[in-house]
């Protein structure tokens, strides 16, 4: 399992990135509710104000933090709305809003002097800890806005005059606890979040590749290829497909034993994978028999890459834990004709090829058509 910080994020950058992007939709979720709930309170907040603020220009001054903080909340959603992947642009915008939030209830009580004692500290208080349970981009990001929010307060509640030692030290011990107390409830629930994360992906993996080869198993080599091959058979181009089978297999797990046998089966598709492009669909079909899928490949090309694939295994022997051996492939290729084909129509020619190949000699590559020997 990859493992965790104290703060409860991946060590490994790239496996935190892509954590991210799964928790994206979740996160967006969030957002957006609190965006809609955030605007209804702001704007229930504007007529409270209106009815009980009598000086007209306290309630003007208010009313221009609220709308300022309205409009820039309607920026981030949208933002949130239009970017559908991942971004980490929208976290910082977020935890922009959040600042501004702490700013303008700082500034709103400062104006509203006479309501510190009752609204400041609990509301404050509420507000910092519904940050650190629900908007989590990135706890050092979610920590600074919170520490940040309730310096603000603090620091005006000091400089405006309006609260006295006593109130200022009470509220200072307040933000203390509750940004601990936030800050633990963060680093566990990320923790969890990220540990949830692990087991869903180690499951997709073993569901998708093969436990002793590492690559595709056969029903996720299949479902990619087959994909491929409508892809191909809808917008015209080329596509072909290769089935592979280890000659004389048997008798390696006969003579030296099925760990040998193993190894030999984890070496040739070490030895393919690298031969092949990042586009390919290379998998385990079954026992001893391998599949590649060929996007934009025509015929030719698909012979050179299958006799790249053949002298790959055939070039250099292979060392096993007892005895060095010498292993050779059959191939078979074909490739989508301009009538349409069916995917399991493209692998069955390509069945009967690799067929060919095992009857006329082993260690060539055949197509339908024409066969080349090694
Ligand atoms: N060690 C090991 N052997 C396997 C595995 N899967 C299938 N086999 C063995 O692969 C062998 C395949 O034998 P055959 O189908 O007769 O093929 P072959 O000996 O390669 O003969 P040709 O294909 O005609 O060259 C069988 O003995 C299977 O038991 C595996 O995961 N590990």
């Amino acid at each position: 399992m990859s493992k965790i910080d104290w703060m409860g994020e991946f060590i490994d950058p790239e496996i935190e990135h892509s954590f991210r992007k799964y928790e994206w939709n979740e996160l967006r979720r969030r957002m957006m509710f609190a965006s809609f709930a955030g605007a209804l309170a702001y704007c229930l907040g504007l007529i409270g104000d209106y009815l009980m603020i009598s000086s007209e220009s306290m309630f003007r001054e208010i009313a221009v933090i609220r709308i300022s903080i309205l409009i820039v909340g309607l920026m981030v959603s949208l933002l949130g709305y239009f970017l559908d992947k991942y971004s980490p642009v929208l976290n910082k915008a977020v935890c922009i809003l959040l600042l501004l939030v702490l700013f303008g209830e700082s500034a709103e009580i400062a104006i509203k002097s006479e309501l510190i004692a009752y609204v400041g500290i609990p509301g404050s208080s509420v507000l910092v800890l519904l940050f650190y349970l629900s908007f989590p981009p990135r706890f050092k990001d979610v920590m600074a806005v919170c520490v940040i929010g309730c310096s603000t307060f603090l620091i005006t509640c000091w400089v405006l005059g309006y609260a006295s030692l006593e109130y200022i030290y009470t509220s200072f011990l307040m933000f203390l606890v509750v940004n601990c107390f936030g800050s633990y409830v963060y680093i566990q629930l990320s923790t969890v979040r990220r540990r949830e994360y692990c087991a869903l992906e180690e499951l997709k993996k073993n569901a998708e590749i093969d436990g002793l080869t590492q690559v595709y198993n056969r029903r996720k080599v299949l479902e990619l290829g087959d994909g491929e091959v409508e892809l191909a058979n809808n917008y015209n181009h080329d596509y072909s497909v290769i089935m592979i089978d280890v000659d004389n297999f048997k008798g390696v797990n006969d003579m030296y034993g099925h760990a040998v046998g193993d190894q030999v089966l984890a070496e040739v598709a070490n030895r393919c994978s690298k031969v092949l492009r990042d586009v390919d669909i290379f998998g385990r079909y079954g026992g001893e028999e391998f599949v590649v899928y060929l996007p934009y490949t025509n015929l030719s090309t698909t012979l050179v890459v299958a006799e790249r694939l053949r002298s790959a295994i055939a070039d250099a022997t292979f060392e096993t834990s007892r005895i060095p051996l010498h292993m050779s492939i059959s191939l078979g290729a074909a490739t989508l004709s301009k009538e349409k084909q069916t995917p399991r129509k493209l692998l069955e020619l390509a069945d009967e090829a690799l067929y060919t190949a095992k009857n006329t000699g082993k260690n060539k590559v055949c197509t339908v058509q024409n066969t080349i020997p090694s």
